[in-house]
């Protein structure tokens, strides 16, 4: 499918002009013997200010390739197609960040223009040093400031992400799971970035802090930022996400608004709805089979195997194709619309 192939239906599209415009990414990583991992493929979608949206699927369809395609920070064996455009300062010149050099992501996308909420707090804290030396690091680079105005601003920047001033001078050992977790998203919100990514937030977070640390990034979104969250936790997804993105085998095979997804009527995708399916709370179902090695992909539907609705047809591969509803890659999908 080219780039431009995918015209969102309006429920599928976000409410105000991208910040992020993803067309046709692709990354491929080279392997010995000349074969190939297609990590992700043709992923296509847009990301609005005060949007979230939550890029779900198994482990290992993709999803964190797609952030590091983002952030820049993929491996040497990695190639990438497409284009993934950043609005700036300047909306009529985007920052393509897939041909972006290196200097350019580090001096100003990086932590300015994208916010990173990690997946682990506890090893993306340097140990040996407390909070407010870490926000003071971040700070000076980024804002430049000084002396007592430093002190002030980690004070500032720790309550943007309601981090307690009393806990400034811990060590991140001395951090509740919760409290890790929000000086990292503090240390995220400095540079003030239009654009969050957040990789799996909620991981390794009781029920309780799920809900907190959801919570505070859709405050941060309504805040006017763009949240792209990446998660297997449909819960969170449900809590906080505008839209929503599933990915199977590297590619985006639904893309849904989130009241749709997690309402009555559902996905349309059947490995979207098996998703949900096999969530404790609906049928704990889980799907049957595994997902196809990625770096031996069928020439047509990735899930035809794993399908209950697979037909002949299935063996051609299906376009993200706009629908009633939502964007969704079966040639299947319309027997479930508002089943
Ligand atoms: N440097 C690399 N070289 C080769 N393959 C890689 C490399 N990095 C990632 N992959 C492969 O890309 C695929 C997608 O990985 P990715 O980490 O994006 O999955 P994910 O959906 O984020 O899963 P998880 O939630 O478990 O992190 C996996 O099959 C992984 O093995």
């Amino acid at each position: 499918m080219g780039a431009d192939a995918v015209t969102p239906t309006p429920e599928s599209e976000p409410v105000a002009p991208p910040v992020l415009s993803v067309r046709g990414l692709g990354v491929r990583f080279r392997m010995r013997g000349g074969r190939h991992i297609a990590a992700v493929t043709d992923a296509t979608f847009d990301l609005a200010a005060g949007e979230c949206l939550a890029l779900v699927g198994e482990s290992g369809c993709g999803k964190s390739v797609l952030a590091s395609a983002l952030l820049g920070l993929l491996p040497g064996n990695a190639q990438t197609t497409g284009a993934a455009l950043l609005t700036g300062p300047d909306p009529a010149a985007p920052t393509d960040l897939l041909a972006a050099d290196e200097r350019t992501l580090a001096r100003t996308v990086r932590g300015r223009r994208i916010g990173l909420v990690p997946q682990s707090p506890a090893t993306h804290l340097t140990p040996v040093r407390t909070v407010r030396s870490q926000l003071g690091e971040v700070l000076s680079e980024l804002t430049g400031a000084r002396g007592p105005a430093l002190s002030k601003a980690a004070e500032t920047a720790a309550g943007r992400a309601s981090f307690p001033a009393d806990h400034l001078d811990r060590y991140p050992h001395e951090l509740s799971g919760g409290l890790a977790q929000r000086a990292a998203t503090a240390l995220a919100l400095i540079g003030d970035a239009p654009l969050l990514l957040a990789d799996e937030p909620t991981t390794g977070l009781d029920r309780e802090l799920v809900d907190r640390t959801a919570d505070e990034l859709r405050r941060h979104t309504d805040e006017g930022r763009a949240l792209l969250m990446i998660t297997h936790d449909l819960a969170a997804a449900e809590r906080i996400a505008d839209r929503v993105a599933v990915m199977y085998a590297g590619r985006i095979v639904e893309l849904s608004p989130a009241a749709r997804f997690f309402g009555d009527r559902g996905p349309r995708h059947p490995y979207a709805r098996g998703l949900l399916d096999a969530l404790p709370e609906r049928e704990f179902t889980a799907i049957p089979g595994m997902p196809p090695e990625l770096g031996d992909l069928p020439d047509g539907c990735a899930f035809a195997a794993r399908c209950t609705r697979a037909t002949d047809v299935c063996a051609v591969l299906p376009a993200l194709t706009p629908g009633p509803g939502s964007s969704v890659a079966c040639h299947h999908a319309e027997e479930r619309v508002d089943a």
